[in-house]
């Protein structure tokens, strides 16, 4: 239908690369790399320039970036650079909420950003250079923000991730800090710190929505579980890759999941560690709606704002009956989890796969 598609303006362009410097979130490292690789291609054409050396290693990346993009013409470049700065714009932009309640204690530290404008408090993970992996201290911050927003004046809460990830799962280094008491401690204090944290999420009264901006890994796929509503980018990908890492699943989802999408889909995820795109997820009960990653944080702050006007005490008490019948199996359920995953954490199939992570073999 209709004619060709409109390719960006060498303005358009031009107003882009003014735009990306008043970016207020620093997209992380991938995303700079390919605005770069984009620019590139946009301004001088394909790669044109020989290979620097191996151990030049800042000037290669930039290069296989830029050599990764072929014979792409220049004005499509071009247009893929604007489309790109776009969503950063949005992305940074449309949650707009700058000024937090004020009598909300802030996090710790920067990693987690709460803020509470038009009925919706909106806790961002903020770590895009880490692919907002989960540290010991967010954990702590989120349990704070979710007990503060439990109680604030807003009428929903959302969890959201900053840059092109929504979040990469805990983060493996969490396990490299080991206390006096060796790695025994270690997992006793992780496996109370998860429970307490995914009793958050089963204890929270108000409608809680994710709002899932890219690939989501480990917990903050397992706890979706325990959200009221799921909206996904069509870039975000679910994968919880368990036994490649020597773990089981956590966040309840051991009986959230086969409840959600029947056991043998739920197995294919928790034991294999299948990867599932948006609209698989979609399609089996994890997500409730999939958006074009162009118009997602638009049409979803949209709507996210029209809910936040529906009547607050309405919301929570559906909510209750919707959820209290389960909460008590639910807590048995983060109990067991957590007492198992205790055991798997001082395991050498565990040890070996961080090991791993760490030693750059492996990635998922
Ligand atoms: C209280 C404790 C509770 C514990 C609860 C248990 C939960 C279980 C889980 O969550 S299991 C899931 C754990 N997560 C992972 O295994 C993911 C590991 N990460 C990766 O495989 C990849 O990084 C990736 C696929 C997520 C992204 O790959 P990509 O190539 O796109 O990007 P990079 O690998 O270059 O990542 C950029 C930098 O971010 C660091 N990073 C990413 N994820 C993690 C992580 N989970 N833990 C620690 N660090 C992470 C990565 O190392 C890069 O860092 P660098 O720039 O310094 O090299």
């Amino acid at each position: 239908v209709g004619g060709p598609a409109m390719l960006a303006s060498q303005k358009d362009f031009n107003n882009a690369v003014s735009q990306v410097k008043l970016l207020k979130e620093d997209p992380g490292n991938e995303v700079k790399l390919k605005l770069y690789a984009l620019y590139k291609q946009a301004t001088e054409g394909p790669c044109n320039v020989p290979k620097p050396g191996m151990l030049d290693f800042i000037n290669k990346t930039k290069w296989d970036a830029w050599n990764a993009l072929g014979s792409l013409s220049k004005e499509a470049a071009r247009q893929n650079y604007v489309d790109l700065v776009s969503r950063l714009s949005a992305s940074s932009e449309s949650p707009s909420p700058e000024a937090p309640a004020a009598d909300r204690k802030q996090p710790e530290s920067d990693s987690l950003v709460v803020t509470s404008e038009d009925g919706i408090t909106t806790i961002r993970l903020n770590r895009p250079a880490k692919k907002n992996a989960l540290t010991t201290q967010m954990y702590h911050d989120i349990i704070a923000a979710l007990q503060a927003a439990s109680k604030d004046e807003s009428a929903i809460t959302v969890l959201t991730g900053s840059g092109d990830y929504y979040c990469s799962g805990n983060d493996l280094t969490n396990f490299t800090h080991l206390p006096a008491g060796g790695l025994e401690e270690m997992a006793r204090s992780a496996a109370a710190l998860l429970r307490d944290f995914v009793n958050c999420f089963i204890d929270f009264p108000k409608p809680l929505v994710a709002v899932v901006n890219g690939p989501a890994v480990g917990i903050s796929v397992t706890i979706l579980g325990l959200f009221d509503v799921v909206y996904a980018t069509d870039r975000a990908s679910f994968h919880t890759p368990f036994s490649h890492l020597g773990q089981s699943p956590e966040g309840c989802s051991s009986y959230t999941f086969p409840k959600i999408m029947g056991s043998s889909k739920a197995a294919e995820m928790l034991l294999f560690g299948k990867k599932l795109t948006a609209q698989e997820a979609c399609a089996q009960g994890l997500v409730t709606e999939v958006f074009p990653d162009g118009t997602f944080q638009k049409e979803v702050w949209a709507r996210l704002k029209a809910y936040s006007k529906l009547p607050p005490n309405a919301m929570r008490i559906s909510k209750q009956i919707i959820r209290n019948r389960e909460k008590e199996k639910l807590h048995a359920v983060n109990a067991e989890e957590s007492s198992v995953l205790r055991e798997r954490w001082q395991s050498d199939e565990c040890m070996n796969a961080i090991a791993s992570f760490l030693s750059r073999k492996a990635k998922l």
